[in-house]
C-alpha cells in the first residue's frame, strides 16, 4: 500500500477477464497491484467468465448491441450487465455515485449516434473494459491506493477505421510519450481506442492484451506483466493435454507463431508492440502470483534446450484447393486469384503450392457462405482449374521451437506419430519460418494431432482421452 519507497522500474500490468470476473478475484488483483510499487500502469479487461458456462460481459454487450439494432428495448440487457459491476463495486463499498454512473452509461449507449452499425457494435463492446477500468480505479482507491482512470481518448490511443478489427496507428506512440507516470496508479481500459474521427474502435476479440503491449512500448516499460488464470504458458493447450509442461522462457517469435495457431492465452497481435519496444512479457497467474509464470524475451536471451517449445492447433481455418496441369507455366495465375480475393475484400493466410497445385488457406472468421460461393464461382470462371475444392473442415497445427534450426529430422518426428495413429496430413509448410512447421489436417483430427506430437516430444506425458 501507499508509496513508502520510490518505484524503480515501470511495469505495465494487464489483467484478463478471468482475473476480474467477480469481487473475490478483483480483491486478488488489488493485492497484486499493491504488492509491487513498480506496477504503475494497470490495464483491465471486461469481467469474464466466473464458472464454466458463464457469459463474459463482452458477450452480454454484444447481445445488447444486437437487441438495440433490432429495436428491442427490454431493460434486461442492461440489468444483466450491470449486476456484474454492482457485485464487484459492492464488494469494495465503492461510492453509490460510481455505480450509478456505470448504469447511466450503459443505459445511454442506444441513445448515442454512430456512423453505422459496426461502430455501434464497437462502442457497446468497448464499454465492458471502459466501465471496468473506472470501477477498478474506484476499488483501488477504496483499498487505500491512489489511482486514476485514464480515457484512451485523453491518452491518444489512435486506431484505424476498422471498428471491430482495428489496428493501432503509429501516432499513438508519440501521444503516449506525453503521459506522466507519477505517484498514482494509472488504470487504462484494454481492447479499444479512437479513430481519428473520434469514434470508438476495438481490436479483435482478446485485444486487451494488445492495449497492454502498446502501453508497455509507448510508456517505455521495463516489463509487461500479463495476468491470467493459468500458472504459465504450457507446451500445449491444457484443455487438450493433461498437465502439459510449463514453458519457463520463450522468444517473442515463438509466442507469435503459437498464439497465431491457437495459444489463446496471449493474443497473437499483442506480441508486436512488445517486440518493437523490446519489452519482455511475463505471463502469470492471478490466483498464484508468486509462481514465476512464463517469460517471453528477445531471441538473444534464450538458449534452446529442446527442439520443440510448443504445439498449437486451431480450427479457425478453411482452404481452397486448386489443381491445374502446367500451373507452373501459367503467367499471372496467382495474380488473377489475388485480384479476385481483393474484389471480395478477403485476405489469405498461407498459399502453399506445388507444380500443378495450389492451396489457399483463409481465416474462416472473415468469410460468410455467400462470399465463399461467389468467390469460388469467380475463380472457376476466370481460371478454369481442373479441380476446385472448398475445404471447410480444415485445421492448422503449428509445431514451434527455436531449437528446431539446429536439429535434423524434426519433420520426421512430427509426422511419424501422426502416421502411427492414422492421422492424414494435407499440407506441410516449413519454408519461410525456420522455427516452425505447419501442418494442415481435418478439424476432427486436430486435437489428436496435438496430443500425439506432444507425447512424442515431451515423453511420459499423460494424454486426455
Ligand atoms: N498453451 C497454453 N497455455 C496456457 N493456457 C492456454 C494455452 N492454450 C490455450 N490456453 C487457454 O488460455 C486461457 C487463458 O486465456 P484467456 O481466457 O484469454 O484469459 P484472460 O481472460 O485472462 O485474458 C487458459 O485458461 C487456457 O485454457
Ligand atoms: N473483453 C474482450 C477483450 C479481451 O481481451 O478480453 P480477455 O482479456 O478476457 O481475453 C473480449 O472478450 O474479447
Amino acid at each position: 500500500m501507499g508509496t513508502s519507497r520510490e518505484w524503480k522500474l515501470m511495469k505495465v500490468v494487464k489483467f484478463g477477464g478471468s482475473s476480474l470476473a467477480d469481487a473475490a478475484h478483483v480483491e486478488k488483483v488489488v493485492q497484486i497491484v499493491q504488492a509491487d510499487l513498480d506496477r504503475k500502469v494497470v490495464v483491465t479487461s471486461a469481467p469474464g467468465k466466473r464458472f464454466a458456462g458463464d457469459i463474459k460481459v463482452t458477450d452480454l454487450l454484444i447481445k445488447y448491441a444486437n437487441a438495440t439494432l433490432t429495436g428491442d428495448t427490454d431493460p434486461k440487457y442492461v440489468a444483466d450487465i450491470f449486476t456484474r459491476y454492482e457485485e464487484i463495486g459492492q464488494g469494495f463499498n465503492v461510492p453509490e455515485a460510481v455505480l450509478a454512473d456505470i448504469k447511466a452509461k450503459l443505459e445511454s449507449l442506444p441513445k448515442q449516434s454512430y456512423p453505422n452499425d459496426d461502430y455501434l457494435m464497437a462502442a457497446f463492446k468497448a464499454h465492458g473494459e471502459r466501465l471496468n477500468a473506472e470501477l477498478f480505479a474506484a476499488c483501488l482507491t477504496q483499498s487505500g491506493t491512489k489511482a486514476r482512470f485514464v480515457d484512451p481518448k485523453e491518452a491518444g490511443i489512435l486506431l484505424s477505421d476498422d471498428p471491430n478489427q482495428a489496428s493501432v496507428l503509429e501516432e499513438t506512440y508519440d501521444n503516449l510519450k506525453k503521459i506522466k507516470v507519477g505517484d498514482e496508479k494509472l488504470v487504462f481500459p484494454g481492447f479499444f481506442g479512437f479513430t481519428k474521427n473520434g469514434y470508438i474502435a476495438t481490436f479483435a476479440r482478446g485485444g486487451s492484451d494488445i492495449t497492454g503491449s502498446i502501453l508497455a512500448r509507448g510508456l517505455n516499460a521495463s516489463l509487461y506483466e500479463n495476468f491470467t488464470d493459468v500458472d504459465a504458458i504450457f507446451a500445449a493447450n491444457p484443455k487438450i493435454v493433461d498437465h502439459p509442461l510449463p514453458i519457463t522462457k520463450m522468444t517473442f517469435r515463438e509466442m507469435r507463431e503459437l498464439s497465431y495457431a491457437g495459444f489463446s492465452v496471449f493474443n497473437d497481435e499483442a506480441i508486436i508492440p512488445a517486440i518493437q519496444g523490446q519489452v519482455p512479457i511475463n505471463v502469470k497467474n492471478t490466483n498464484n502470483p508468486d509462481l514465476p509464470g512464463t517469460l517471453i524475451v528477445p531471441e538473444k536471451d534464450v538458449t534452446p534446450t529442446r527442439p520443440v517449445t510448443g504445439i498449437a492447433g486451431s480450427n479457425r481455418f478453411a482452404a481452397l484447393y486448386l489443381h491445374r496441369y502446367l500451373l507452373n507455366k501459367q503467367v499471372g495465375f496467382t495474380l488473377k486469384i489475388l485480384n479476385i480475393l481483393y474484389k471480395y475484400g478477403v485476405s489469405y493466410e498461407h498459399m502453399p503450392s506445388g507444380i500443378d497445385d495450389l492451396t489457399i488457406i483463409f481465416d474462416r472468421n472473415q468469410l460468410d457462405t455467400d462470399t465463399i460461393h461467389k468467390m469460388c464461382n469467380d475463380i472457376q470462371k476466370t481460371l478454369n482449374p481442373d479441380t476446385l475444392e472448398w475445404i471447410d473442415d480444415y485445421a492448422i497445427i503449428m509445431v514451434v521451437g527455436e531449437g528446431m534450426r539446429a536439429k535434423i529430422g524434426t519433420i520426421e518426428n512430427i509426422i511419424r506419430p501422426l502416421a502411427e495413429h492414422g492421422i492424414a496430413v494435407h499440407m506441410i509448410n516449413q519454408g519461410a519460418s525456420r522455427i516452425s512447421i505447419m501442418l494442415g489436417t481435418r478439424e476432427s483430427d486436430a486435437d489428436d494431432a496435438v496430443k500425439y506430437i506432444y507425447q512424442h516430444f515431451f515423453s511420459n506425458a499423460k494424454l486426455k482421452v
